[in-house]
């Protein structure tokens, strides 16, 4: 038996699709953590599974888990690329909730990710800084974008230093992605981001939405901001009229294959 799957990237942050609606599968553990691995299996950040919607006006349902075997919440880079291999503008069933998305005119696939938690872990954090003896430049702010984000701005160098331990540190009790901003300007940022469960890539779509609305709540940042990773820019707003975070960007079909089970 074998298994059709789906190779996907949005700004190099790359996935595996498996489309479990039209073939028989059961995401168990294991199979995901050897899919996940570059040397052993396809390889990617985020292994994507698409089942049957459960919930009124949702087109397919969306679970995305990291390599390590952990289920998130969300995957904004992953919903493009949902998005782009169904084609239409599914609306995405997500635990985040359902998620629409949309095509620009120009043909950039984005996502409406809803309203962010923004009660998320604020209090505890202030004492991040003292509690962790890390040279961090100060507190960072924190929000939920469906998945636990906490974001650091200006002045952190050695992520891959702090980004394992800020993630595991008990602060944390779900763990939580990581972003370390670099401001350019009220509307443009350059983000890097230790993802919970997959550590340093190329671009987190729900870390770049994150930043934004932690930017905003800080006052450094506006509303509409264009977010720099190393695979590339996502353009993000936090809608002021009902406080949706809209994410846009490029999302591409690498290839598909067959997985032996
Ligand atoms: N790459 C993602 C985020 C994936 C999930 C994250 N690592 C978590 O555990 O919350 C994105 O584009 O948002």
């Amino acid at each position: 038996m074998s298994i059709r799957f789906h190779k996907m990237q949005g700004l190099g942050n790359d996935f595996v699709v498996i489309d479990a609606r039209n073939q028989a599968f059961f995401a168990l553990l294991n199979f995901v953590v050897s899919v996940c691995d570059r040397r052993l299996g396809v390889g990617c950040d985020q292994f994507v599974l698409l089942e049957a919607p459960t919930l009124p006006g949702a087109d397919v349902r969306v679970r995305f888990f990291n390599p390590d075997g952990s289920e998130a919440g969300a995957c904004g880079n992953a919903s493009r690329c949902v998005a782009a291999l169904l084609g239409n503008a599914p609306v995405l069933q997500t635990a985040a909730g359902l998620l629409p998305s949309f095509v620009t005119p120009d043909g950039a696939i984005g996502v409406d990710m809803g309203a962010p938690k923004l009660d998320w872990r604020d209090v505890p954090l202030a004492g991040a800084t003292d509690t962790l003896s890390l040279p961090l430049p100060g507190a960072p702010a924190a929000c939920s974008m469906g998945n636990p984000h906490a974001t650091f701005f200006d002045g952190v160098t050695d992520i891959e230093r702090l980004g394992p331990l800020l993630e595991h540190d008990a602060l944390f009790p779900e763990r939580a992605n990581i972003g370390f901003v670099e401001r350019r300007s009220r509307d443009a940022i350059r983000l890097r981001v230790w993802e919970r469960g997959a550590g340093l890539t190329p671009a987190c779509g729900s870390g770049a939405c994150a930043a934004v609305v932690n930017g905003v709540r800080k006052g450094l940042l506006a509303r509409r901001c264009a977010v720099e990773m190393d695979g590339g820019s996502l353009f993000i707003e936090w809608r002021e009229a009902d406080g949706h975070v809209l994410m846009t960007g490029p999302a591409t079909h690498v290839f598909e294959g067959m997985w032996p089970t």
